[in-house]
């Protein structure tokens, strides 16, 4: 579960978010929407611990990410949250199933059972065919389902996504809700997904307005 309580950001003397609360239940998605500036990001960084919360506490399955040290936030994005954002942001060095098998290599786990589950990975987003290729060549639907990938097989639940279709078609932008949706249902995930698009808000169970500083849920 995502549960963002009385969540204030200020940055001198800009208040980029007031007193923001709502929470994400297991198995749901639930879309983040607000104008240009109305703070989506800066929320979707502090549910990553990268960004700190000024007031209120942020909890992804009940961890309160801004409490942790630096390599302790580090191995919380690894193992417990599946983060997907507008860029595929893949290496370009290594190929689709070395790019998806990285975090669990980084955690120590063995270079075959890492591909393997890496493959698998790919095969749910309709990828297996790319997991030898290096990502130079892919398009940016085939890039963003990779990077998909390498998130949902993030071993904790809860995802949250910033703009995953924003540079896509309308084909894989509808292929990508798809399986924001299909894994939370699967697998339980609390999905959070910033968006300005309204056919992802439509596919959502709940949607939270950043609307002029203040959090409407709905
Ligand atoms: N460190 C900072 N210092 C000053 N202002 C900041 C800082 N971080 C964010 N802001 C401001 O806070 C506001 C919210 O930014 P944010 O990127 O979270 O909005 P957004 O809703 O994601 O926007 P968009 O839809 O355009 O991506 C912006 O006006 C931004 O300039």
């Amino acid at each position: 579960m995502i549960q963002v309580r009385s969540l204030g950001v200020v940055r001198g003397d800009v208040t980029v978010l007031a007193e923001t609360s709502f929470e994400v239940p297991d198995g749901t998605v639930t879309a983040l929407v607000g104008p240009s500036g109305s703070g989506k990001s800066t929320l979707v960084r502090c549910l990553a611990g990268l960004a700190a919360p000024t007031t209120g506490t942020v909890l992804v399955d009940g961890v309160d990410v801004a409490r942790l040290g630096a390599a302790a936030q580090a191995a919380f994005r690894r193992d417990m949250l599946g983060l997907v954002f507008q860029d595929p942001e893949l290496l370009d060095e290594l190929t689709a199933a070395e790019n998806v098998a990285l975090p669990r290599l980084v955690a120590g786990a063995p270079r075959r059972t890492a591909l393997e589950a890496a493959r698998a990975a790919l095969a749910v987003v309709g990828c297996e065919h790319l997991a030898g290729l290096r990502p130079g060549t892919f398009s940016r639907g085939e890039a963003q389902r990779v990077a998909l990938a390498r998130a949902l097989a993030t071993p904790g639940r809860s995802v949250v996504a910033d703009e995953p279709t924003a540079s896509l078609d309308r084909t894989n932008g509808r292929l990508v809700v798809d399986l924001l949706v299909r894994h939370a249902r699967e697998h339980g995930a609390a999905t959070l997904v910033a968006t300005h698009d309204p056919e992802v808000v439509e596919r959502c169970d709940a949607v939270v307005d950043l609307r002029a500083g203040a959090a409407v849920v709905g």
